[in-house]
């Protein structure tokens, strides 16, 4: 078979009580016992600190006495001392903020020790590695945000009060142009930090929630068309989409007042400045202490403030959301809501086949030689067919056809009476891939996942009877157990999505290759679970002899040609059947005396064949070893081949 998608994505469903938006009180009582604990450390990053202050008080100030005291009375020597202190200021400050590194590095990386404590002894005693793993990783974000946190507000705090400082000192009437702006834009910031802060962690939980959804169902997009979920899938992700729409909508209306407030406590301080000039100058500020007053507001205040907006509007929100998860030891994992799956299907007047495909051509390229050509093929509803042929013969060619996964060059295909593509013909196939598809959720979600209502449990249980899923649910601790994909074998795998098929109301079930992993029996009883279906239609792409066998019919796939037939009546008729039987695994030979199925023709005339049946326009009635069917209808035959090799 080609290449299949196994997607062990999950489907997160995060709600905001789930993921822990709700107001933890916990959280500031501890946050505060964690720096009260670290008084020292504060301590100094506070002392280091104060020289950015310094710095920042000289960045005005200097360059203020370097004009008026200095430049402007024709006095250079005295303008470039001031210039010189000011700039052996900025370098004392910039070894001060290199300090201020070191401090908040000794502040933040015990909270880091501290939260991977926590995470990994909860790992360890949960044995976890996947949650473990997402943890930690939180941890580092939760790290890097707070340490930039405390950045930005330690250096609005410092800087602000350097700048004050110097404009105070520089002249006071100074400080009544840039002061009230500049605490009307802080008190703006302050008003919208909560409102904002929730509005972002809506944001980030969308976001998430929409990432881990395309995670999911990215992988598996094959999967998805396969077993016709595209409408669920669509919808589910467009909720999605939508949410991070609405929460990003929110986000950006509180977002225009945190420029405003930018542009009131930063910008408007510099055309105040420029615009009270003369007003200014008429009481004694001197061009210097304007200059100056121009530096602190351009080349302090401004960026700080800057720094202060984004960072504590975008990170601070961040790290609550990251904070509250950790405390919680809350990844957000998964509700997992069983999807609506397939619709049922439309019951229709008399019952038009299973699938009927009428001189269907396809290649893989324009120039590539077809690999199912001209193919007529008819199979009526409640048939059991294995598709055999070498490989490459275009067995999975023809099941995608059928499918709908891939459209035919010529020709038409119905599924159920309906056209392919369509919804309805999505609606009445399923196809079961090699590479089954289980998601990280509980069993009954995995199981109950094609169903648009609610399965009972007993029937979730029966299912997993017939198909012989029961003894892997019991081990796994029933139906609400959690199923780690990762964890289950590739024929266990197969079991969870051939009971899921199972489930839906698909009528015609395509199983490509879906129970190679299985042992024989197990292969076996799935294969009868399937072809038991009231009304169902089980098409097998056959790896073993025995799958063939039990099939009604077989379509014996080689190239472009093509033999359609029971399987006795292949042995005789096709060379390749008889090739290809001999090359598959022989099994313990059956007893000629021991017919595996009666054939009654439409006369009800009883006939007997070996293992296998043959003929069209037959009943057929099967007892022995190879006859359980037990559904009426499970081997009607009437197939009908147009084109044979
Ligand atoms: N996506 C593709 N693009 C081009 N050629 C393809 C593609 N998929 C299959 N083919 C070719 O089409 C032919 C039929 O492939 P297909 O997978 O249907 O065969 P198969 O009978 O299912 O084989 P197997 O038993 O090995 O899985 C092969 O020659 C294969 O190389």
């Amino acid at each position: 078979m080609t290449g299949r998608i196994r997607a062990h994505g999950r489907r997160g469903h995060e709600t905001p009580g789930q993921d822990g938006t709700h107001a933890d009180a916990g959280l500031p009582a501890r946050g505060l016992r964690f720096l009260l604990a670290r008084r020292r450390v504060l301590l100094r990053l506070v002392a280091w600190s104060v020289l950015e202050t310094g710095q920042t008080f000289l960045i005005g100030y200097g360059p203020a006495r370097a004009l008026d005291e200095g430049f402007l009375r024709g006095r250079a020597d005295v303008g470039l001392i001031w210039l010189a202190v000011t700039g052996l200021g900025v370098l004392v400050g910039a070894w001060g903020t290199a300090r201020v590194y070191a401090a908040v590095a000794a502040l933040v990386e015990p909270l880091r020790d501290r939260l991977v404590e926590r995470v990994v002894s909860r790992g360890v005693r949960t044995g976890d590695a996947g949650s473990l793993s997402g943890l930690t990783q939180q941890v580092e974000i939760a790290r890097d945000t707070f340490a930039g946190l405390v950045m930005v507000s330690r250096s609005f705090v410092f800087t602000a009060a350097g700048a004050l400082a110097g404009l105070f000192a520089l002249a006071p009437p100074l400080l009544l142009v840039v002061g009230p702006p500049l605490a009307a834009g802080v008190a703006l910031f302050a008003a919208t930090l909560r409102p904002l802060a929730r509005r972002q962690e809506t944001f980030l939980v969308a976001d998430e929630a929409l990432a881990g959804e395309l995670g999911a169902v990215c992988p598996g997009l094959r999967d998805i068309t396969a077993t016709g979920a595209e409408a669920h899938i669509a919808a589910g992700t467009g909720e999605r989409v939508e949410a991070e729409l609405r929460a990003a909508r929110a986000l950006a209306h509180w977002g225009v007042l945190r420029v405003a407030s930018l542009a009131i406590g930063g910008q408007l301080p510099i055309v105040l400045l420029l615009a009270a000039a003369p007003w200014l100058l008429a009481r004694g500020v001197t061009t210097g202490a304007l200059v100056g007053a121009l530096a602190y507001v351009t080349q302090s205040l401004l960026p700080a403030l800057r720094n202060l907006v984004h960072g504590l509007g975008t990170s601070g929100s961040r790290l609550t959301v990251v904070l509250r998860r950790l405390a919680r030891a809350d990844t957000g994992m998964p509700t997992g809501q069983p999807g609506p799956g397939l619709p049922a299907p439309e019951p229709t007047e008399g019952t038009p086949p299973a699938f009927s495909l009428t001189s269907a051509t396809f290649a893989y390229g324009p120039a590539s030689t077809p690999v199912v050509q001209d193919l007529d093929l008819t199979l009526p509803a409640g048939s059991h067919l294995a598709v055999v042929g070498p490989s490459g013969a275009g067995k999975s060619t023809l099941t995608a056809l059928v499918a709908g996964l891939l459209a035919p060059d010529q020709g038409t295909i119905t599924v159920g009476g309906h056209t392919v593509p369509g919804p309805e013909a999505a609606a009445a196939r399923v196809l079961i891939p090699q590479e089954a598809y289980v998601f990280d959720a509980t069993l009954a979600e995995n199981l109950a996942y094609l169903r648009p209502d609610a399965v009972p449990e007993e029937e979730l249980l029966a299912a997993a009877e017939a198909v012989g899923l029961a003894p892997l649910a019991e081990r796994l601790g029933g139906l609400g157990a959690r199923v780690d994909p990762a964890a289950l074998s590739a024929g266990e795998r197969q079991l969870v999505a051939l009971t899921r098929a199972y489930l839906s109301y698909a009528p015609l079930a395509l199983l490509d290759e879906a129970t190679c992993h299985l042992d024989p029996e197990t292969e076996e009883r799935a294969e009868r679970a399937f072809a038991a279906r009231p009304g169902g239609t089980l098409v097998v792409v056959a790896h073993r002899i025995s799958s063939a066998r039990r099939a009604g019919r077989v379509l014996v796939m080689d190239g472009r040609s093509t033999a359609y037939g029971g399987h006795e009546e292949l042995l005789r008729t096709s060379a390749l059947y008889r090739d290809l039987v001999g090359s598959w695994a022989p099994g313990p030979s059956r007893r000629r005396s021991e017919p595996a199925l009666s054939l009654r023709d439409a006369d009800g005339v009883d006939a007997v064949a070996g293992p296998g049946l043959a003929g069209d326009g037959r009943h057929v009635v099967a007892h022995g070893p190879v006859g359980q069917m037990q559904a009426p209808g499970d081997l009607r035959d009437g197939g009908s081949l147009g084109r044979e090799g």
